[in-house]
């Protein structure tokens, strides 16, 4: 502690850091942001110092980037040196590093990122859509099972579903699935584990790890030893479920099955290991993020039931009324219902999954604007002050679809393309989700409408990704189940 108090870091010759914060000796500016919401923080600082914020957090440096321009001034016009990751050493500790987005810029990462994009770029991805539209359809079928209370459950179990089929054609139909409960713990054991103080103590004290479990005061340890293991069966029931399914059925298609054939036709030599965790990551990424989209969008239903009615009826112009020829929508329906993107695109801005990004580190000293940055900083863009900038989003804190139109009603080109990161790391199963959400967006409003009951007020949680806390809502059905159900067999599923 005396070490970093007494050597603050300092600027580069005679070159200043960014605008920022006042900084206290030792701590920074640690004790002026809030910890849960961050982002707001990092909005405040931007309103008095600027779209680029210097800081320092103890005697680490932190470069804050408020608006999309500084972004790719930065993260894609330099993103050779903007493409690396801080060390967390929780993150090890609990058995996540398999996970490669948190993986160092480097030539591993640059392997897992190619093999990844191979099974999830633009053009590759029209073949997953298929079984999204099996789980859209199964997401429908359970809406009509489930009560209203269990609506957050069934998203997450169709975002889950449409992903686990992909990856490993594994198909799950029901909330006890024993794949749920893996998730579940995987999840909640390793969370507990990625606090900031908990980081501070293995980050300052390297040692610690290695200390015998049973003395007092190492239950962070003792936490990483079940999280451990809950990521470990995370990454090999899945991946051990589909190895089975492929010795009965070798003609199953999915993300593992491909990247096993391409390793046979080309001999790269790439190990179990590897392909474990590029479709374990695969979920990691896409399941809780998607469904945050499609929760928003819900909650943006409630609260906005004009924006609803409009948007149902333009599918009921594309796709019958209940009283006529009526069909459940498809891929194929995509052109002609705009404003169902549009919805979309909004639901994205008007709450980002990910407010603060995941954060880069620059791999070299730096110069911006006349500043200096210093090699190791981290590097966040913060998404919350970019979808709150009105100078491309006025009354940015109502939800307004049309912001994404054209004046004659097509898609404009602001595709939001800032909530999905930047540069060499901008994420790379985009195209997928943006799939994902749309067959299920317009598949829900086509058949259900939801109302509000009550005064509550939407409710957030806060952390790495932002949902929508469930509120108390009524889904009626817009047709006869029976009628749902026959509209759901008379759907070409191939
Ligand atoms: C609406 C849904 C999604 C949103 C908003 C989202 C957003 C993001 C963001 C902000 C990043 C960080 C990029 C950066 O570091 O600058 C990211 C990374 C990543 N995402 Fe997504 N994502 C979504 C869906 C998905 C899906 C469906 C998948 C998997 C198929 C996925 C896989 C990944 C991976 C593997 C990374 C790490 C990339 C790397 O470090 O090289 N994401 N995502």
């Amino acid at each position: 502690l005396l070490k970093y108090a007494l050597s603050p870091p300092g600027a580069k010759g005679s070159l200043p850091y960014l605008p920022g914060p006042k900084l206290l000796p030792l701590l920074g500016a640690a004790l002026d942001v809030d910890a849960a919401s961050p982002w707001l923080t990092y909005m405040q600082w931007g309103a008095k110092y600027g779209d680029i914020i210097y800081c320092r957090f103890f005697n680490r440096h932190v470069v804050v980037l408020n608006s999309v321009k500084v972004a790719d001034d930065l993260m894609e016009r330099r993103s050779r040196i903007y493409s690396d990751r801080p060390k967390v050493s929780t993150i090890e500790l609990a058995g996540w590093d398999f996970v490669f987005t948190v993986e160092p810029y480097g030539p591993e990462w640059r392997m897992n990122r190619r093999l990844f994009q191979q099974s999830f770029r633009e053009q590759k991805v029209v073949a997953y859509r298929p079984a999204q539209l099996a789980a859209a359809h199964r997401l429908l079928a359970n809406m009509a099972a489930y009560p209203a209370e269990k609506l957050w459950d069934l998203v997450t179990l169709f975002t889950s579903s449409a992903i686990l089929s992909i990856v490993y054609g594994y198909d799950v139909d029901a909330l006890d699935d024993p794949l749920f409960h893996i998730v579940e713990k995987f999840f909640e054991t390793g969370l507990q584990l990625m606090t900031p103080e908990k980081a501070m103590v293995t980050d300052t004290f390297p040692w610690f790890k290695y200390l015998p479990t049973f003395l007092p005061g190492t239950s962070i340890l003792r936490e990483a030893l079940v999280a451990r293991r809950w990521a470990q069966q995370f990454m090999d029931f899945p991946y051990e479920c589909a190895m089975d399914k492929l010795k009965s059925n070798p003609t199953l298609s999915c993300m593992l099955s491909e990247q096993i054939k391409s390793r046979e036709e080309s001999g790269q030599d790439i190990s179990e290991y590897t392909l474990k965790r590029i479709t374990a990551t695969a979920f990691v990424g896409g399941a809780e993020t998607s469904s945050s989209v499609l929760q928003s969008l819900i909650v943006a239903m409630l609260l906005n039931p004009s924006v609803q009615k409009r948007a149902q009826a333009d599918i009921d112009a594309v796709l019958g009324t209940s009283s006529g020829v009526r069909r459940l929508p498809t891929f194929a329906d995509r052109a002609a219902l705009p404003y169902i993107d549009a919805i979309i695109r909004e639901a994205m801005r008007w709450n980002p999954v990910l407010p603060v990004g995941v954060t880069h580190t620059v791999t070299e000293d730096d110069v911006y604007e006349g500043c200096f940055i210093p090699k190791g900083s981290l590097v966040t863009a913060n998404a919350w002050a970019m979808s709150r900038d009105e100078r491309q989003y006025p009354s940015p804190e109502s939800f307004l679809p049309d912001r994404f139109l054209t004046s004659t009603g097509e898609l404009n080109d602001d595709t939001v393309r800032w909530a999905f990161g930047w540069g060499r790391r901008i994420c790379p199963g985009r195209h997928l989700a943006n799939d994902s959400v749309w067959i299920a967006a317009v598949s829900m409003l086509a058949a259900y409408s939801f109302e509000k009951v009550g005064d509550a007020e939407p409710e957030w949680t806060t952390g790495i990704t932002r949902h929508p806390k469930p509120m108390p809502m009524r889904v009626v059905p817009r047709f006869e189940k029976a009628k749902l159900e026959q509209m759901i067999k008379d759907t070409n599923h191939d």
